[in-house]
């Protein structure tokens, strides 16, 4: 027999088990001989379906993403929901008129043949043993504790177990009444975060939503009615229990039974305990009403009395709970497959040496390959999404701005002052000799200048570029060491050593490229003397423009716009000698920085290729094989995170195995029903 079919049976039988309209408690009494039908049948076959859900919220199952059918107890304000509570669980919880109940109150009544009914309150990580005189100020307490002193609310449930002789084995949630109009202590938004919370609970397929309606009110206007509608529609999952029939019986059997706002499980009206009665007083109150009273005397007897409710709950409870368990089952299997193929993903626990080294080999080789390809042979399938590790287009890009960077700055600049250095140099390196010979210390006190003024750029360079690298050896170490703590801090320290030392050695070639192009000046690449040629070709116009008055000149090889206005006080010698020297230098340092940059980039990709195929090993090697290190043995201790991971993975796969293990076993049972 199917499960659902079974369940179906069990609930029929429950339902056709009639309430003794003398019993006046929802009473489950226990192992007797004079039980009523329904309280057998109960303990017989509802009761081990309930123990079976008990576990899994003993297990914490909620926190794997598996929710658990569960009653949730809603309404307006004041409507009665902790009076309706209480009389089915016979003990008083906090009533009144404004909010009482600010927390989710999560009641797990438990019938049990015990003298004393035992009472235990939990929230967060407290347990707080109490009895039925004192439980409503416990609750009072944690609610203050939870949620502060003020009327505000909070999300954080608590748990009260009622352990007692003939209460109905249910678990209800009862959650804080719908207020539209905050009052003083109350946030403004206090309806936002009520319905929030309201909403969370009652949206999961498999809650029955208990909706407490006030008998004094007009039920289409209750909040409460639009909320589990909107969850609802077809009204399948929802109970209303109507209370205050004592305050309103005028015109209740019509609104009952008229169903304006479509609850699709049906009515049943109660008469809640009043000021300081007994709950026995109120039950045999309650009874009388609806036996006596002229108006409430009419309304169907399945529909009136608490202990009609707690049997409709209780049938309802056992439904829903075997309509759940095959989805159940099927969510725990798919959590419990995802779970153990995580932990099967995780790296292997490394338990010997020869473990140790193994993952070392492999670790070394896969970052030597990852940076392989993405610093030498420029592919980056890796790192499909991440441009910054598509590293030898960044390359590419740092040395032409480098380049960019040298031919605009303003050593680079011809147009600037024109022949005003040039002038100023060769009156201070005159000598005493034949006028026509250019001399030579000239050329070089400029080039020194030129030089000098542009020397931190390759430095800064340099230091950009391996600043550069260092990220992405270190990503790139990172990503492959990630579940070997101490590996991962033995290898990412040795990818800076590396890189540290390395930086300082480009550092060290640039300078002495700085240097040397200070102090001498050769080249043995023609196109010098070709461009030289070239330029010198517009001397004489040049000398002639200046003399002839005009302002601004195109220059051949310089372009428009050359000032010489300010050249008119100098001689033809003058402005021939300072031509001439200029145009050398614009030859030469065209040359200069061609070979700084070319020079600096061949140098780099030297160094990258060093650095992937021998340093960054050697180093890594050194630091694990050095005393300071802590031998391999240290290799085999689990970084904290991942100890954590794996830890949280086992508990979870062990909870989810039980778990499988309980839903497997009561649905075994109820098909065999
Ligand atoms: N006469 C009468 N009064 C009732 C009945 N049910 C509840 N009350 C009273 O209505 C008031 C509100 O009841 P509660 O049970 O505190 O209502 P609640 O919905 O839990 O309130 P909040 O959680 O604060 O929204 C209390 O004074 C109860 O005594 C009933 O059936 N008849």
């Amino acid at each position: 027999m199917g499960i659902y079919s079974a369940i179906c049976r069990i609930n029929e039988k429950l339902t056709s088990l009639s309430v003794d309209p003398d019993d006046h408690q929802p009473q489950i009494s226990n192992g007797d001989n004079n039980v009523p039908p329904i309280v057998s049948f109960y303990n017989e076959e509802i009761r081990p379906i309930l123990d079976a859900v008990e576990n899994l919220r003993r297990l914490n199952i909620t926190k794997e993403g598996i929710q658990i059918p569960s009653i949730v107890v809603v309404g307006d304000q004041s409507s009665g929901k902790s009076s309706v509570m209480e009389s089915l669980a016979g003990i008083s919880l906090p009533r009144g008129q404004g909010i009482c109940t600010r927390v989710p109150l999560i009641m797990r009544l438990q019938n049990h043949p015990v003298a004393e009914p035992e009472l235990l309150l939990e929230y967060i990580e407290k347990v707080v043993s109490t009895d039925e005189e004192h439980v409503a100020d416990a609750i009072n307490t944690a609610t203050e504790e939870l949620a502060g002193k003020s009327k505000g609310i909070s999300n954080t449930p608590l748990t009260l177990f009622v352990k007692k002789n003939g209460v109905p084995d249910l678990t209800m949630v009862d959650l804080p009444g719908i207020t539209r109009v905050p009052i003083r202590g109350q946030p403004e938004d206090i309806y936002d975060q009520i319905k929030e919370m309201i909403m969370d609970y009652i949206k999961p397929e498999e809650t029955i939503i208990l909706n407490v309606l006030s008998a004094t009110q007009d039920f289409t206007t209750c909040e409460s009615i639009r909320m589990s509608q909107s969850v609802d529609r077809t009204g399948l999952r929802t109970l209303a229990v109507v209370t205050k029939a004592d305050k309103s019986p005028e015109g209740l059997h019509e609104k009952v039974t008229a169903d304006d706002v479509n609850i699709g499980l049906g009515y049943v009206c109660v008469r809640n305990r009043i000021n300081d009665e007994s709950y026995e007083d109120a039950r045999k109150e309650e009874a009388v009403l609806f036996q006596n009273h002229p108006l409430l005397s009419k309304i169907d007897k399945s529909m009136v009395g608490t202990p009609v409710l707690a049997q409709r709950l209780v049938g309802l409870q056992a439904l829903i709970i075997s309509k759940t368990l095959p989805e159940m089952l099927r969510k725990i299997n798919d959590k419990l497959n995802s779970q153990l193929s995580e932990l099967e993903s995780l790296p292997k626990n490394l338990n010997s040496a020869a473990d140790a080294i193994a993952a070392f080999m492999q670790i070394i080789g896969s970052v030597k390959e990852s940076l392989r390809k993405i610093l030498v042979r420029g592919e980056f399938d890796e790192y499909p999404e991440d441009k910054n590790m598509h590293c030898t287009a960044r390359l590419v890009k740092k040395l032409n701005d480098y380049s960019k960077d040298l031919h605009e700055c303003p050593e680079s600049n011809h147009k600037e002052n024109f022949l005003k250095d040039e002038i100023m140099l060769l009156e201070e390196a005159k000598w005493i000799g034949l006028p026509n010979f250019m001399p030579r210390t000239a050329f070089l006190v400029l080039l020194q200048n030129k030089v000098i003024g542009i020397s931190s750029r390759p430095i800064q360079f340099i230091n950009d570029v391996w600043d550069y690298l260092e990220k992405v050896v270190i990503q790139v170490i990172n990503r492959h060491s990630e579940h070997y703590y101490q590996l991962q801090r033995c290898t990412c320290r040795s990818g800076e050593n590396v890189i540290a030392r390395m930086r300082e050695h480009s550092k060290k070639q640039v300078k002495e490229a700085i240097e040397m192009e200070k102090w001498t000046d050769y080249t043995c690449n023609p196109e010098y003397m070709t461009e030289y040629n070239n330029l010198m070709a517009n001397q004489s116009t040049l000398v002639e423009y200046v003399h002839d008055g005009y302002g601004a000149v195109n220059i051949n090889g310089l372009g428009d716009g050359v000032q010489i206005g300010h050249l008119r006080e100098y001689n033809a010698q003058v402005l021939n000698q300072a031509y001439d020297l200029k145009m050398r230098m614009i030859c030469y340092w065209r040359i200069v920085l061609r070979r700084l940059i070319d020079t600096t980039a061949l140098r780099l990709l030297f160094s990258i290729n060093n650095l992937v195929n021998m340093e960054l090993e050697k180093e890594i090697t050194s630091c694990f094989t050095s005393p300071s290190f802590g031998g391999i043995e240290s290799l085999l201790e689990e970084s904290p995170s991942m100890a954590g991971k794996r830890a949280m993975l086992s508990r979870s796969v062990e909870v989810l195995r039980e778990s499988k293990e309980v839903v497997s076993n009561i649905m075994d049972r109820i098909s065999s029903y």
